[in-house]
């Protein structure tokens, strides 16, 4: 008897095997999309490239490869062209995020992670004035404190002292996200030895990785929490540590705030009030909108300018053409630099947003896949393909802005002049994402990444140690330059 089952349990798991092969492979609804031969078939493929760090540029290699069309995941279909965008990200409630999303959720779903679009609308009804341009320009004062010293940090600087460009940002954006999140000041910039910056990537690499596999959710991250692998240990034990420091810090801030008092993002969610029915947010809503706040918007800036100087320092035709326009434009910071706002500096200064822009094509952060669900019943047609209900559809920067059908056969060389002589529209591009799920916190970046340019271009010669230093990234939802950006500096006179 023993025998008997012993020979015929293999003959019917390889028969179920062929089964389901022969299901995948004549009748799956997806079957005519190409993709990697893994990725048609397990969502690890996904996970592979996150923990690799190369994850955006797999999915760029495989549109290179396959089309723009082509299957990430069993059930899972990425578009690189802008025909997708307006059906995926323009659909409004019709394709709200999948599951992926729920791997962010560290304390309780926010603005970024819910997949409840009724939630959702409430709360970026909160939220937006907080976050729109007439609001932040009120408070700019808090963002001058921080670009304060780190001015005064780069300028002690001893005349070829070197020291990693990267990381005086990193400090920089995580102390006035923190100061505007939680009414913290952290002083990451002061005290460089004792304040270690917290770690942001990991939560990110994690997130990225439990999302990726979404069908597993929630079982993976509790059986996560009892695996004995000690990367894994070290991963989540951050990412507890950095959700515990969050309501750490908006406690106390809910106890230092008086009402009527609204100069940071936090004061005004304090005061936040839902539209319809009057009530503000508990004070577990705050924290989990503050902690997204840090997560969402201290390490994607930090690494927007740590690729915008690598650029700027590795191409000396737009280095020039940007000094020339900021000598032209703005005042030496001791001689009213310092005071300069950002209100009409953009205008003032096409080359240098030029520059921007054409920095966050090249080398977008937020490169995750940013899926949505198909949830009409009767599928949707996108770029030329039925996709039923059910099917996560999506799109990453990195493939759209490297489309070499719209950009060209230069699209991997650092051109800000495409964006003047062109006229392309910033539209065309997706930073930060589209749609009513686009990014709330768009001008805190903008403010920040022109404030910071402008202050450091102008006052200081930037100069790499290493001229021929070739661009390698960290690929893992949101990118970052691979290892410091070591400079020296030179204090401009004039
Ligand atoms: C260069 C800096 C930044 C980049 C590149 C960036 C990028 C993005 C992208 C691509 C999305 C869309 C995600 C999706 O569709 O799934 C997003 C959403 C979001 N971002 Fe940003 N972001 C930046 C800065 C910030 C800042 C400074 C904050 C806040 C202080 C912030 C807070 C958020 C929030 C709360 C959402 C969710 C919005 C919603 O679903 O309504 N981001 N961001």
């Amino acid at each position: 008897m023993a025998s008997y089952s012993t020979t015929l349990l293999p003959i019917v798991l390889l028969s179920c095997s062929l089964v389901w092969l022969l299901l995948w492979i004549f009748v799956h609804p997806l079957r005519k999309i190409p993709g990697p031969f893994w990725a048609r078939r397990t969502s690890l493929w996904k996970v592979y490239h996150v923990y690799r760090r190369d994850s955006a540029f797999a999915i760029q290699r495989a549109h290179e490869k396959y089309g723009p069309v082509i299957r990430i995941g069993p059930n899972h279909v990425n578009f690189q062209t802008r025909d997708a965008i307006g059906p995926i990200y323009k659909a409004g409630s019709s394709m709200p995020k999948t599951k992926f999303y729920d791997a962010f959720t560290a304390l309780h779903p926010n603005l970024f992670s819910t997949r409840d679009e009724e939630f959702h609308k409430m709360r970026r009804r909160q939220m937006s004035h907080s976050f729109s341009m007439a609001t932040l320009l009120k408070f700019e004062g808090r963002f001058g404190k921080h670009l304060h010293r780190l001015f005064s940090n780069i300028e002690q600087q001893p005349e070829g002292q070197v020291f990693d460009l990267k990381e005086s940002v990193a400090r920089y954006a995580y102390d006035v996200i923190s100061d505007l999140a939680f009414e913290k000041d952290l002083n990451t910039q002061g005290n460089p030895e004792a304040n270690e910056l917290p770690p942001i990537p990991d939560h990110i690499l994690i997130g990225t990785m439990y999302g990726m596999v979404e069908s597993l959710l929630p079982y993976s991250i509790r059986i996560g929490n009892k695996l004995p692998i000690p990367s894994l240990q070290k991963l989540l034990q951050s990412r507890k540590l950095l959700s515990q420091k969050a309501s750490e810090y908006v406690n106390s801030a809910i106890e230092d705030h008086k009402a009527g008092e609204k100069e940071t993002l936090l004061d005004n969610l304090l005061e936040a009030k839902d539209p319809s029915t009057g009530a503000p947010l508990t004070p577990a809503e705050v924290s989990s909108e503050a902690f997204a706040f840090l997560v969402a918007g201290a390490h994607t800036t930090s690494a927007t300018l740590g690729l915008l100087f690598y650029h700027l320092l590795h191409n000396r035709y737009a280095a020039e053409k940007l000094t020339e326009e900021l000598n032209a434009n703005v005042p030496l910071y001791n001689d009213g630099g310092k005071e300069i706002s950002y209100s009409g500096l953009e205008s003032k200064l096409p080359y240098t947003m030029a520059c921007i822009k054409e920095s966050f094509r090249i080398t977008p952060v937020f490169t995750m896949p940013l899926p949505r669900l198909v949830t009409d019943p009767n599928g949707v047609d996108i770029n030329g393909f039925h996709i039923p209900q059910g099917t996560a559809v999506s799109m990453i920067s990195q493939a759209l802005h490297h489309d070499p059908q719209f950009w060209g056969g230069d699209h991997d060389q650092y051109i800000p002049e495409r964006w003047l002589e062109d006229a392309i529209s910033f539209n065309e591009i997706m930073p930060f994402g589209i749609g009513h799920r686009a990014c709330i916190g768009r001008n805190i970046a903008s403010i920040n990444i022109l404030k910071v340019l402008c202050a450091l271009w102008r006052n200081f010669e930037i100069i790499p140690v290493d001229k021929y230093e070739k661009l390698e990234i960290n690929s893992l939802g949101v990118d970052e330059k691979k290892g410091p950006l070591l400079c020296t500096v030179r204090k401009r006179q004039m």
